[in-house]
């Protein structure tokens, strides 16, 4: 058994209450059959597939005020958070496969419950901070780090089966890339709270290289943390990523997409990784479904060392004649 640098522990999460659209919840044995095990295992990174979380019935879910599927979600989130704790424990770094964004609730919130203080790098078209009460659908999958920000809590209202919940995440260990469809109310929290924000204007000022050598200064300023990428593959344009359930036009190139991951995978502090929104009855042709699920995949081979330079193992000997 010879020593992998690299370790991943997959946890599929089929899950699609935290919005109104079926099929976000075949998302994670699309991804397993596109070859993520393998490929992982091919790029030297030793990997043990947890398999699906199975979600209890909710008999009865009514909205609680505007928000949606309280319960399911709720619940959902917390054998997620004990399934990461535990994929943690075991010394792998957690793939969490979506399933859709509300599931970032249990995942950071397991992360945290297994390694204390984390960096958030949230990668989304969208802010998804929105409060139960500034949600302009009810859809918990806009929300997710509403319930997580120490400094939000006090503007959370009580949830059936969201007591649970800690918040563990402070407004300083946040930074976005790829913001382009942010609701008036949550634009107006992110000024409050001061979040970093790159948003495609960032991008396209910046570029990629820029934002992701400020993102890593600006979260390791203080001292180095481990980091939770939660990526939303609807921060990659819907021309590469139709497949999701709210595509936004203008979105990250796949290269752009690439270099995140690749890049963040080489400060060796990647921790824990969502992998979420994709939906196969959201492309109009299996072509579309593919190029989805396929850039999905490549987004996290980038995220355990793959480069596009290419790479070998680094016990390769060449052939001798
Ligand atoms: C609501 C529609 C009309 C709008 N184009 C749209 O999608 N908006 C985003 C932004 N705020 C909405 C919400 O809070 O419900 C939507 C959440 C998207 C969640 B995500 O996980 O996909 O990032
Ligand atoms: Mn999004
Ligand atoms: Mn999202």
């Amino acid at each position: 058994h010879h020593h992998h640098e690299r370790s991943a522990g997959i946890i599929g999460a089929p899950f699609s209450k935290g919005q109104r659209r079926g099929g976000v919840e075949k998302g994670p044995d699309l991804i397993r059959a596109a070859g993520l095990r393998e490929k992982l295992q091919a790029q030297g990174c030793a990997v043990k597939d947890y398999g699906n979380l199975t979600f209890e019935e909710v008999a009865s879910d009514e909205p609680v005020g505007r928000v949606k599927c309280p319960r399911a979600v709720g619940s959902a989130n917390q054998r997620l958070s004990e399934a990461v704790q535990a994929v943690k424990k075991d010394g792998h770094t957690s793939v969490m496969l979506g399933g859709d964004h509300s599931l970032a609730i249990g995942s950071i919130h397991g992360h945290s419950a297994a390694v204390g203080e984390l960096s958030v790098v949230w990668v989304d078209a969208h802010a998804d901070i929105n409060t139960p009460l500034t949600s302009p659908t009810g859809n918990i999958h806009g929300q997710p780090m509403s319930y997580l920000l120490r400094e939000l809590h006090s503007k959370i209202p009580a949830l059936p089966n969201f007591s649970w919940i800690k918040p563990c995440v402070s407004a300083r260990d946040l930074v976005y890339i790829g913001l382009r469809d942010v609701d008036p109310e949550e634009h107006y929290i992110l000024k409050l709270l001061g979040v970093k924000v790159f948003s495609m204007s960032e991008v396209d000022r910046l570029g990629v290289a820029r934002v992701m050598e400020e993102t890593c200064d600006y979260l390791s300023a203080k001292v180095k943390k481990p980091i939770h990428l939660s990526y939303d593959i609807d921060a990659i344009d819907p021309s590469v990523t139709p497949a999701t359930g709210t595509p936004v036009v203008g979105g990250l190139t796949y290269r752009e997409g690439m270099y995140i991951t690749e890049h963040l995978s080489q400060t060796g502090l990647l921790s824990a990784v969502d992998l979420v929104e994709v939906n196969p009855l959201r492309g109009r042709t299996e072509e579309e479904v593919q190029s989805t699920v396929r850039t999905a995949v490549d987004v996290l081979l980038g995220c355990f060392g793959r480069l596009r330079e290419g790479n070998h193992p680094a016990d390769y000997l060449m052939p001798e004649p």
